[in-house]
C-alpha cells in the first residue's frame, strides 16, 4: 500500500501553476470516475421511462453501422458478379432488394439518431431542472456561517456553473456505451480478417488519447484554480452594471476602477488559457496525422490483398469502411473518455457541495426526539455565560454574557456599532450556536428544540432585511409565506406596520411589483421599504419578536409611532428591540447594555439613568445632541 502511495505521489506530484496553485493529480482524475454510478443513479431517478427509452434506442442504433456495411459489401459483390455474367441472364431483383434494404436501414438509422437526440434533450432538461432544485434545497438546509465562508462559495459556484455541462456529460456517457457496442460489432469483422489490423488501430489512436487527456487535465486545473477569480469577475461585472450599484458607481466615479480590475483579471486568465489552447491545437494536429498514417497503412494492406485476389471488392469496402469507422469510433471513445473523466471531476464539485452538512440540526445535543416548543413560553430565555466567535474571526463577538429575557418582556439592546447586538439576536434565532456557554429556553438548552419549530416561533426583522423583487402584498407575506393568498391578513399586517399608507400610493396597490428589476416595478424610499419589512413581523404569529434596527430610515415620528404600535400589538409577547434612538429604547421594559461583546448593565430606563453608568452617559450624549 505504502509502495503504491509513493508511486502515485511520484507520478502525480502536484505541479505548481505559474500562480503557485497546485494542479490536479492523475489519481484524482481517475478516482473521479467513481462518481459516475451515483451520477447515473441520479439520471435514472430523474425519469426511469426516458432513461430506458434512451438506452433501448441507443442499443438498436449501435448495431446499425455494421449491418449497413455488410449490406454494402453484398451489394458491391453482387454488382461485380452481375457485370461478369452475360447480359441476357442477369437477375437484378436480388440486387435491388439489397439496395432497398440499405435504404431502409439508412432511414431507420436517421430516425433512431433523431429519437436519441430528442430523448437526450428531454432527459437533459429534466435533469438540469432537478439538479438546480436539489441545489437550492440543499443550500437552504445549510447553516448561515457556511454561507459566510468563501470556500463554501467556491463550492457552490462550481456546483452551480455545471448544470449545463452535467447534461452534456449524461449524453457523453450514454454515447460512450453505444459506441463501445458498435465497436464490438465492427471488431468481430476486422478480427476475422486479420487481428493485426486491430493492433494497428490502437497504435494509431492511443497517442491522441493520451494527448487529449493531458490537456483536459490542464484545462480543468486552470478552471478549477481560477474559481475565486472568476467569482470576482462575475462580481465586478455585476457591480459595474446593475440597478443596485449604479448610483454609487456614478457618484464615486468607480467605473474606471472596476473596469481596470476586470481587465487585469480577465487578461491574466486569457493569457494562461491562450497558451494552453495553442499547445493543445499543435499537439492535436500532430496526433491526428499519426492516426491518419495508421489508417492509410491498413488501407494499403487491404488494397494489396484485394489486388492479389485474396479479398473481394465487396470485402474491401467492408474492411476499409470498418477500419475507418472504428478509427473514428475509437478516437471518439478515447477522447470522450477523457472528457467523461473531466466531467466526472466537475461532478466531484457537485457531490462535494451535497456532502456539506449543516451543524445546526435537530436532536444534536440529546440524540433523542426534540422537546416540543413551549406554548406559551413560561419562564423565558436565559443566557448562561454565552460566548461567540465568528468562523475565521480572531476576536470574540460576544463573551461571558449572562442575563435573562423573561417571558412577555420587552427588552431593548443598546450598544455602539459592532458591540454584538445583532450577533446576540442571531444566537437567539439559532442561526448560530454559542461557541461557549448556553442559551436556555424554559430551562432547556435551545439545542434540545427542533430548530425549524424554534424559528417558526421567532420572528426577526433584520436591519439589512431583504428587498424582495415581488409584488407589495407578497413582500409582506414573506413573513409567513403560507398566507400569501390570505389578503385580509396581509392588509391587517400592512395596517399594523403603517405600510398600508405606502401601498395605497402605489398604482397597482397590493399587486404592484416593487423594485426595479422587473417590468413595471416601482422603487420605494428606504423608510417605505422598512414599513413593508416591518409588516412581515406582523404576518408572523411568533412568540418572540425581534426588531433589529429595521426602523433606522424612518423619520422620528414614524419610528415613535411604529414602536408605540409594536408595544400595543405585542402585548403579552416577548420582544427584543434594537435601536440607536433612545426615545424608542426607553419604551422597553428593560434595557441591556453591551459593550465590546460584554455585558455592561441591565435595567429599566429609570434604573439605568439613576445608576449613572454607560447607558446614562450614552443617553445624555444623544439628548445633548438635540438641544
Ligand atoms: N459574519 C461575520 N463574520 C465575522 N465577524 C462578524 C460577522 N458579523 C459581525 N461580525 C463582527 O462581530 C462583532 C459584532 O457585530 P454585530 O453585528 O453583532 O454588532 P452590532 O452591535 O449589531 O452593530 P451595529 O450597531 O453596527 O449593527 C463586530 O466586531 C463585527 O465586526
Amino acid at each position: 500500500m505504502a509502495r503504491s502511495d509513493s508511486f502515485f505521489s511520484t507520478i502525480s506530484a502536484k505541479k505548481p501553476r505559474p500562480d503557485g496553485k497546485p494542479s490536479l493529480t492523475v489519481r484524482e482524475r481517475f478516482s473521479a470516475l467513481r462518481n459516475l454510478p451515483a451520477f447515473l443513479r441520479l439520471i435514472w431517478q430523474t425519469s426511469p421511462g426516458l432513461t430506458l427509452g434512451n438506452v433501448a434506442l441507443r442499443l438498436l442504433r449501435a448495431a446499425l453501422p455494421v449491418a449497413m456495411l455488410y449490406v454494402g459489401q453484398l451489394i458491391l459483390d453482387s454488382v461485380v458478379q452481375l457485370s461478369r455474367e452475360p447480359a441476357a441472364g442477369r437477375a437484378v431483383t436480388p440486387l435491388l432488394m439489397l439496395v432497398a434494404l440499405e435504404f431502409g436501414l439508412a432511414v431507420f438509422s436517421d430516425a433512431l439518431g433523431r429519437g436519441v437526440a430528442l430523448l437526450d434533450s428531454l432527459l437533459g432538461d429534466l435533469f438540469a431542472n432537478q439538479s438546480s432544485i436539489r441545489l437550492m434545497q440543499h443550500a437552504a438546509e445549510l447553516d448561515l456561517d457556511q454561507f459566510e465562508d468563501s470556500n463554501f462559495y467556491d463550492k457552490l459556484e462550481r456546483a452551480r456553473r455545471q448544470t449545463l455541462s452535467r447534461t452534456v456529460l449524461m449524453a457523453q456517457v450514454l454515447s460512450q456505451a453505444q459506441d463501445v457496442i458498435t465497436m464490438g460489432f465492427l471488431a468481430v469483422g476486422l478480427v476475422a480478417f486479420n487481428p493485426w489490423l486491430l493492433l494497428l488501430l490502437l497504435v494509431a489512436v492511443v497517442p491522441a488519447f493520451l494527448g487529449e487527456s493531458h490537456f483536459n487535465e490542464r484545462s480543468y486545473s486552470l478552471v478549477h484554480g481560477w474559481t475565486p477569480e472568476r467569482r470576482e469577475l462575475d462580481y465586478l461585472r455585476q457591480t459595474g452594471a446593475s440597478d443596485e450599484t449604479a448610483k454609487e458607481v456614478k457618484i464615486f466615479g468607480l467605473s474606471g476602477f472596476l473596469i481596470d480590475r476586470f481587465r487585469t483579471l480577465s487578461d491574466e486568465f486569457y493569457q494562461q488559457n491562450k497558451s494552453l489552447v495553442i499547445k493543445r491545437a499543435g499537439w492535436g494536429t500532430f496526433f491526428a496525422a499519426v492516426g491518419a498514417a495508421g489508417y492509410y497503412a491498413a488501407y494499403v494492406y487491404i488494397i494489396t490483398q484485394t489486388v492479389y485476389g485474396r479479398v473481394s471488392i465487396g470485402q474491401l469496402t467492408f474492411l476499409a469502411g470498418s477500419f475507418a469507422r472504428m478509427r473514428g469510433l475509437l478516437e471518439g471513445i478515447l477522447s470522450r473518455f477523457s472528457s467523461v473523466a473531466e466531467g466526472a471531476l466537475y461532478l466531484q464539485d457537485f457531490f462535494d457541495f451535497f456532502a456539506l452538512r449543516p451543524r445546526i440540526v435537530r436532536q444534536e445535543l440529546t440524540g433523542e426526539r426534540p422537546i416540543p416548543f413551549p406554548r406559551p413560553i413560561k419562564q423565558g430565555f436565559t443566557f448562561e455565560n454565552v460566548g461567540f466567535k465568528y468562523r475565521n474571526a480572531e476576536k470574540w463577538a460576544l463573551r461571558n454574557l449572562s442575563f435573562e429575557l423573561q417571558a412577555g418582556e420587552k427588552l431593548a439592546l443598546v450598544g455602539e456599532n459592532g458591540a454584538g447586538k445583532t450577533t446576540l439576536v442571531k444566537l437567539l434565532a439559532r442561526l448560530y450556536d454559542p461557541t461557549e456557554g448556553r442559551i436556555l429556553l424554559d430551562g432547556h438548552d435551545l439545542r434540545e428544540y427542533d430548530p425549524a419549530e424554534l424559528r417558526q416561533e421567532i420572528g426577526v426583522i433584520f436591519q439589512d432585511f431583504v428587498r424582495f423583487q415581488l409584488p407589495a402584498g407578497q413582500n409582506l407575506a414573506v413573513g409567513r409565506i403560507e398566507h400569501k393568498d390570505n389578503q385580509p391578513r396581509i392588509e391587517q399586517a400592512a395596517q399594523q406596520s403603517l405600510a398600508d399608507s405606502v401601498i395605497a400610493k402605489l398604482p397597482g396597490g397590493y399587486e404592484q411589483m416593487i423594485g426595479r428589476r422587473f417590468n413595471g416595478g416601482v422603487d420605494l424610499s428606504g423608510g417605505e421599504w422598512q414599513k413593508i419589512a416591518l409588516g412581515r413581523a406582523y404576518m408572523r404569529d411568533a412568540q418572540l419578536l425581534i426588531l433589529d434596527e429595521p426602523t433606522a430610515a424612518l423619520d422620528a415620528r414614524a419610528e415613535y409611532e411604529v414602536f408605540q404600535r409594536f408595544k400595543e400589538l405585542t402585548q403579552g409577547k416577548t420582544a427584543v428591540l434594537i435601536s440607536h434612538r433612545f426615545s424608542t429604547v426607553r419604551m422597553a421594559d428593560r434595557i441591556l447594555v453591551i459593550e465590546n461583546g460584554q455585558f455592561q448593565e441591565i435595567g429599566s430606563h429609570e434604573q439605568l439613568l439613576a445608576r449613572g453608568g454607560r447607558y446614562a452617559e450614552l443617553f445624555r450624549l444623544q439628548a445633548a445632541g438635540y438641544q
